[in-house]
């Protein structure tokens, strides 16, 4: 657990946060440009000498009133926007620059498996102007996870890639996530980031926190704003049953339901999530039997929210103790008479793993 509690007043900005954040999986700091995000997370590594409070990661004390572990006596990686790497050094020597500063018994992880599990094996003798973004950003993440952390601080690790680069270095970022017992505090603005990665999420807005708890929970909650947008989607976690069907499908379990999503290298009894635009649902009032989708699930009608757009309403769903978004338009919510406790069929254009 990472319990913190801090003040700082800059004049025409004040951070007052109090937190207590789960010490496993990815926590996600969101918010617009300027709420706060890279200031608490600066709080968080001791890089912000003014900031007033407290601070314990798995009962260890970092920071009160009297007293403030340096940032370098803290067990703690930072990755930067745009990464630092020393421009004299090859990648290797990047790398393995805080790793062989740190005494062999309190090494958890180890160059090669590193090297591998970011995919940067062909880039070791390169310097790092021979870097694309992406690939400096690995080797950055890379020689963070070498001075083997407790936790890990990312601030906006891609917010200068280009969408190329950001395609390919998500995916390593899963693999951190779901191969690594390391807490990481991610800071974006990006909510398809956020939505990929995080398992918890930390909203803020103007220096104070507005809402926190699961990513799931906090997706679908009408009072917040993230049903209200163009991407609104949700995340559902799942178990798969059959990583491939003869077919190149693999069914997944949600509950259960079955649901279908194109071959990928999952395990029998893995669990996963998945992600589904509240756009790509289709509701219907009777199990439709003729029909090119896949996916068609019973769900529970939760209730019917306003959308922005004034045609479209967002009726919340309820499947196998989840919630999912349904984008339908007004007129349709009319026809079918959707009402709370209704049972409806909800049938899916598309999902995604991750
Ligand atoms: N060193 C500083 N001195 C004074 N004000 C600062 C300093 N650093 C940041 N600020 C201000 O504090 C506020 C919060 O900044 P912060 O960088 O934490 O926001 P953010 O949510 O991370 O934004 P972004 O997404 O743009 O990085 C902003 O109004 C910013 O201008």
């Amino acid at each position: 657990m990472l319990n913190l509690d801090f003040k700082i007043d800059r004049g025409e900005f004040s951070l007052a946060a109090q937190l207590e954040l789960p010490s496993q999986g990815v926590t996600a700091l969101f918010g617009r440009s300027g709420s706060g995000k890279t200031t608490l997370l600066r709080c968080i590594a001791g890089l912000e000498k003014t900031a007033q409070g407290s601070l314990s990661f798995d009962g260890e004390t970092w920071q009160t009133e009297r007293f403030f572990l340096p940032l370098h006596q803290r067990p703690i990686g930072y990755v930067f926007q745009e990464a630092s790497l020393f421009p004299h050094l090859k990648v290797l020597a990047n790398l393995t620059y805080g790793y062989r500063r740190i005494p062999k018994e309190q090494r958890k992880l180890q160059p090669e498996e590193v090297i591998k599990l970011l995919g940067i094996e062909e880039l070791l003798g390169r310097y790092p102007d021979e870097l694309s973004g992406g690939q400096r950003q690995r080797v950055a993440i890379g020689r963070a996870l070498l001075t083997s952390p407790q936790l890990l601080l990312m601030d906006e690790p891609m917010a200068s890639l280009d969408a190329t680069s950001k395609a390919e270095i998500l995916p390593f970022l899963e693999k951190l996530r779901d191969q690594l017992e390391l807490p990481i505090i991610y800071v974006s603005h990006a909510i398809e980031e956020v939505t990929r990665l995080a398992d918890h999420l930390v909203l803020l807005e103007a220096g104070k926190v507005i809402a926190e708890g699961e990513l799931q929970d906090l997706l679908t909650d009408p009072s917040l704003p993230f049903i209200q947008t163009e991407t609104a989607s949700t995340v559902l976690r799942a178990v798969v049953k059959q990583p491939d069907t003869g077919d190149g499908l693999t069914e997944l379990k949600l509950g259960n339901q079955a649901l279908f999503i194109s071959k990928t290298s999952v395990s029998a009894g893995q669990p996963v999530r998945v992600r589904v635009m509240a756009r790509d649902l289709v509701l219907a009032l009777t199990p439709p039997t003729e029909t090119s989708l896949l996916n068609c699930l019973t769900a529970w009608v939760l209730d019917i929210q306003p959308d922005p757009n004034p045609s479209q309403a967002l009726v919340r769903i309820e499947v196998a103790d989840q919630i999912l978004l349904a984008r339908v338009s007004k007129r349709s919510v009319e026809n079918l008479k959707l009402k709370e406790r209704q049972l409806v069929y909800a049938l899916i254009k598309g999902v995604a793993l991750g």
